[in-house]
């Protein structure tokens, strides 16, 4: 699994903490960081937003996890990039209805409202999910899909 991780000026000590975590799991085998490098980077957060689901949105990533203040700039931010389904996730259960009942490819945290631990404990899950295109999901997610590419549901 290939994951991008970007953050703003609020969420660049999470970011990395999140990022070196995904470097240590054996399960990762790419971990493309984006940026923000140090907090004095005052770029707002739909740049790095928009680049990391751009970059998922292209298959050069399978998944992302952005941070922000409250993760929910980072969210909306990504969502506007076609085909991309992003959420805030700041408990274990979401994080994984992310994965299983949305097939998002990209969850948030808000560094103001969720601790380091926690939010590492939920990336360490949140890699072992998978979505099945089986499942009774699957007509739901692409309800969505059709929507946005204007087809009828
Ligand atoms: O949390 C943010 C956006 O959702 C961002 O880190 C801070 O945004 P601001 O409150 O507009 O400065």
């Amino acid at each position: 699994m290939r994951v991008v991780v970007a953050a703003d000026n609020a969420g660049v000590e999470l970011k990395n903490a999140v990022r070196d975590q995904l470097n240590a799991d054996e399960r990762v085998s790419e971990v493309i960081d984006l940026g923000a490098d140090s907090a004095t980077d005052d770029t707002a957060y739909p740049h790095f937003g928009i680049a990391a689901a751009e970059k998922v949105a292209k298959g050069e990533a399978d998944r992302a996890i952005l941070v922000c203040g409250t993760g929910i700039g980072m969210a909306i931010s990504a969502n506007k990039v076609p085909g991309i389904r992003a959420t805030v996730a700041h408990d274990s259960y979401s994080a994984e209805r992310s994965i299983k009942s949305n097939n998002c490819q990209i969850i948030t945290f808000g560094a103001r409202v969720i601790g380091p631990e926690l939010a590492k404990k939920i990336t360490g899950e949140w890699v072992g999910y998978t979505f099945d295109p089986a499942s009774a999901s699957a007509a739901k997610v692409a309800c969505i899909t059709d929507y946005e590419t204007q087809a009828a549901c």
